[in-house]
């Protein structure tokens, strides 16, 4: 069957659905440049309400297995490809790409022209777009919903044992970053993002982790003072989403990218490793570096392509913060040092450059 994607520029690309579209679906329009691991991206809680668009041209070709999961279902609110394959050839296939998604009534869109449509989303930046089987384009509305808290757990959760006790503060978290934690001799505490500092005290955490996640971090702007409170208490490492609501808790400031960065292969300087590394990353906003003049941060990670902040530290505190994923998942490793570094400066109660 015919579908077709309206885009908020006022172009249309038309495909064809390999799963059922019950109704029409709006979101951010985005893109993914990787060549595999679209079965983690799906799953990645960050891509919540968002039309995914994967520029490789064949996605699907080794199917999804039971564990390359980022969480316990897919987030995305639409898939787009030029070909997905409908065979997986992957030891441990479960289901086909469709099957999947399917499973979970998430429209998948194939054989879209996607250079034309990533090549409309990088002129035009990133933007609403809607996927309906009508050629006519409805009326648009903005998302107005608030996806961290439709993805956060509700309750409280612990993993791993032994080690130091780590709380996760869960906008959306990605399970490689539990996994992260957890391999290296943690316990974990996972916790509801509007978790009250007093009760996150109650636990006696050895360091806190903020997770990555979806939508504008101004929009968690009533949290920013309890983050404030946490992070000026416990060494800290901050992820993605997590990055940028300390930029906001400290007062800097945070923009939207034309088209955000989402990939794995995204350079990005190291100033203390003096080194460049390849990273996996997925988001649309940064923290303005202009913003943090006079801020009691130095930026430590820049993106070599765009020369936007991806990672600050505290001048005195042990806060660290990325803006890139150094779980990766999908993606290159190189950055995995980052949770060791943080492990040592839970360790030792005060920051260690590695
Ligand atoms: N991966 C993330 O945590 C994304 C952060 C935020 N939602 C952004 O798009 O910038």
């Amino acid at each position: 069957m015919k579908a077709y994607l309206h885009l908020a520029s006022g172009k249309t690309f038309s495909g064809k659905l390999a799963t059922p579209l019950e109704k029409k679906v709006s979101g951010e329009i985005v893109f993914f440049t990787g060549m595999t691991g679209y079965q983690e991206v799906l799953t990645d809680p960050s891509y919540k309400n968002q039309i995914i668009v994967f520029t490789y041209p064949l996605i699907g070709n080794y199917g999804i297995n039971d564990e390359d999961f980022e969480s316990k279902r897919p987030h995305v609110a639409a898939a787009v490809v030029y070909e997905a394959s409908n065979e997986g050839f992957h030891y441990g296939v479960k289901y086909s790409l469709a099957e999947y998604l399917r499973h979970w009534n998430i429209p998948l869109l194939t054989h879209v022209d996607t250079r034309a449509l990533v090549k409309e989303i990088r002129m035009e930046g990133t933007m609403m777009a809607e996927l309906s089987s009508s050629p006519i384009p409805a009326v648009m509305d903005e998302e107005t919903t608030f996806p961290v808290c439709a993805v956060s757990t509700k309750k409280m959760e612990t993993y791993g044992q032994g080690g130091p006790h780590i709380v996760l503060i869960d906008f959306g978290y990605k399970k490689s970053i539990l996994q992260s934690l957890v391999s290296r001799g943690c316990q974990v505490t996972v916790v509801p993002h509007d978790t009250a500092p007093e009760a996150i005290d109650a636990l006696k955490p050895d360091g806190l982790v903020l997770s990555n996640g979806p939508g504008d971090p101004k929009q968690l702007s009533v949290r920013l003072p309890a983050i404030r409170q946490l992070i000026d208490r416990y060494p800290t490492l901050a992820i993605c989403l997590g990055h940028q609501l300390v930029a906001l808790a400290y007062g800097a400031n945070t923009e939207k990218l034309r088209f955000g960065h989402r990939g794995a292969n995204q350079p990005v300087w190291d100033a203390v490793k003096q080194k460049v590394m390849i990273t996996s990353q997925n988001h649309s906003y940064v923290v303005k570096e202009k913003s943090l003049e006079g801020k009691p941060f130095a930026i430590r990670f820049i993106n070599i392509n765009d020369g936007s902040v991806e990672g600050m530290i505290h001048r005195d505190k042990p806060i660290l913060s990325v803006q890139y994923h150094p779980e990766a998942h999908p993606g290159p490793q190189d950055t995995g040092y980052i949770f060791d570094e943080f492990l040592q400066t839970v360790a030792k109660g005060e920051k260690v450059y590695a």
